[in-house]
């Protein structure tokens, strides 16, 4: 069955705290936003993990360089993954996954920005991560154009472990789920709505029908 990730792009601590409360009963993993702990450091990954043991949590580091450094700094947090770019060189995956290996956590790359996703989703399952993120960011899906449609393909087409972020929502939540991807990632169809305990529930239900 394939998880349901909510992505939590706010700016403070206690925000996040009170809309992972919300939405917890629904979702398989709590993602902690770039800018979130770029605002309030990795702190914010203990104080996730301590109000919600029974969840994953994600720490979304985009590393790009250290990674065995980086991935040690989300891991010792609290954090069960992290994420490093499929753009960097494979020593920097390969020393996050020597972390990893280590804490008994895992590795997720975030193909943002590369060019190939699924030859690099492919590659990059060799080195020992646990799935890849198909992701197209949030300023690449405000270009014109944008479909998710894109990622649903490629998920169908990698052969390897994947998740898809880049505006999951209701309404493309079946087709994310049919594509075969292990996780769906939901930041602003949760943390935008009007009332995101109800619009978790609703993607996990559809998840679930
Ligand atoms: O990873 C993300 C982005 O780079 C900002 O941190 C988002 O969390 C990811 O794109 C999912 O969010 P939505 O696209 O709003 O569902």
């Amino acid at each position: 069955m394939i998880k349901l990730q909510v992505a939590i792009d706010l700016l403070k601590t206690e925000d996040a705290l009170a809309l992972a409360k919300k939405v917890a009963p629904y979702v398989d993993i709590i993602e902690l936003g770039t800018p979130l702990i770029k605002s309030e450091g990795v702190a914010v990954i203990r104080a996730m993990k301590d109000a919600f043991p029974d969840k994953e949590v994600f720490a979304d580091f985009k590393t790009a360089d250290t990674g065995e450094l980086e991935a040690g700094l989300a891991f010792d947090a609290g954090a069960d993954y992290v994420t490093i770019l499929g753009s960097v060189d494979d020593a920097t995956i390969e020393g996050a996954v020597k972390a990893a290996k280590e804490h008994g956590r895992g590795v997720v790359i975030d193909t943002i920005g590369v060019k190939d996703r699924v030859k690099r989703a492919k590659e990059v399952t060799k080195l020992g991560v646990s799935f890849v993120e198909l992701h197209a960011g949030l300023d690449e899906q405000a270009l014109e154009g944008y479909s998710i449609q894109v990622l649903i393909d490629e998920a169908k087409k990698a052969g390897v472990p994947v998740s898809i972020a880049g505006g999951v929502n209701k309404d493309n939540i079946d087709a994310v789920k049919n594509s075969g991807a292990v996780v769906a990632v939901a930041g602003g169809a949760i943390y935008s709505a009007e009332d995101p305990a109800a619009a978790a529930k609703e993607l996990h239900d559809l998840i679930n029908a």
